[in-house]
């Protein structure tokens, strides 16, 4: 399998105040193409930046991030904006949905964003991926229309639509009761079964974890686990070594 995210001694810090917080220290990790993995730890231990990292909305401190064999370092805005725009899709704890537009306007809308993607092209694709997350008939409804796993499936269908290699979803079932929370998980697992997407979503809830087949621990910005779910239930950990490979732990 390729490694769709490579990350090489990565470190994240942010100074404020005067005071420097280390958010992530000295990373390294390889993410295969097609898995479904959580990214664990406690609250401030840094899975949202690790997150915004992947997704190229934030840019490491030092060391190198590569996805889909790009090295994301050396890039300009404006070729990092077209590298997440075709490559990543993202789901978010708080939906993030434009209020003044449908369901099917706000699927449409990174569409937009891409010149080669024709009108009739658009419209297939913003139906299709409306009809795959459930919502066929609900696509005319605004945001405040729609209750709050309806509006993530809308965020679902969205990030799907530009055909991505990665969604980034940070605590997407956060702000959803358990039981629409497990159909939403369901549905993500679903969807990265039939069409290979790779999901990468951030929890520090122990059930949501116990639905990847890879998991991620992280503890104060450091790697502390890798784990691979090899039957229901049943996990192998490795402790991350200086160059951490999770397929170490699959094999
Ligand atoms: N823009 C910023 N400026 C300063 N410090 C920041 C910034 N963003 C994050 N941090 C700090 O970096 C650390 C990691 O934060 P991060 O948001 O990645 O954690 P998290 O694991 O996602 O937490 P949570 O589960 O609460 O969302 C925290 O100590 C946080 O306060």
């Amino acid at each position: 399998m390729n490694n769709v995210v490579q990350i090489r001694n990565v470190s994240r810090s942010y100074v404020l105040g005067g005071q420097q917080v280390n958010a992530l220290k000295n990373i390294t990790l390889d993410i295969e193409d097609g898995v479904f993995i959580a990214i664990a730890g406690p609250s401030g231990s840094g899975k949202s930046t690790l997150l915004n990292l992947i997704g190229c909305i934030d840019t490491p401190t030092s060391g190198q991030i590569l996805i889909n064999g790009q090295d994301v370092s050396g890039k300009t805005p404006d070729e990092l904006a077209s590298l997440r725009a075709r490559t990543i899709g993202f789901i978010f704890q708080t939906f993030n949905l434009l209020p003044v537009l449908s369901a099917y306007e706000n699927v449409e809308y990174p569409l937009l964003q891409l010149p080669e993607i024709g009108k009739e092209e658009r419209d297939r694709r913003v139906r299709y991926f409306l009809e795959i997350v459930g919502l066929g008939q609900k696509m005319t409804h605004r945001p405040n229309q729609l209750s709050g796993g309806q509006r993530q499936r809308v965020a679902i269908a969205r990030a799907l639509a530009v055909q991505p290699a990665i969604v980034l979803a940070d605590e997407p079932t956060a702000n959803l009761d358990r039981k629409t929370g497990d159909a939403i998980l369901e549905l993500m697992r679903e969807i990265n079964r039939t069409m290979k997407t790779t999901f990468i979503f951030s929890t520090h809830d122990k059930r949501v974890m116990s639905m990847a087949d890879r998991l991620v621990r992280i503890e104060d910005g450091e790697l502390t686990a890798l784990g691979v779910q090899k039957a229901p239930g049943e996990w192998a950990y490795v402790k991350p070594p200086k160059t951490a490979s999770l397929q170490a732990a699959a094999s």
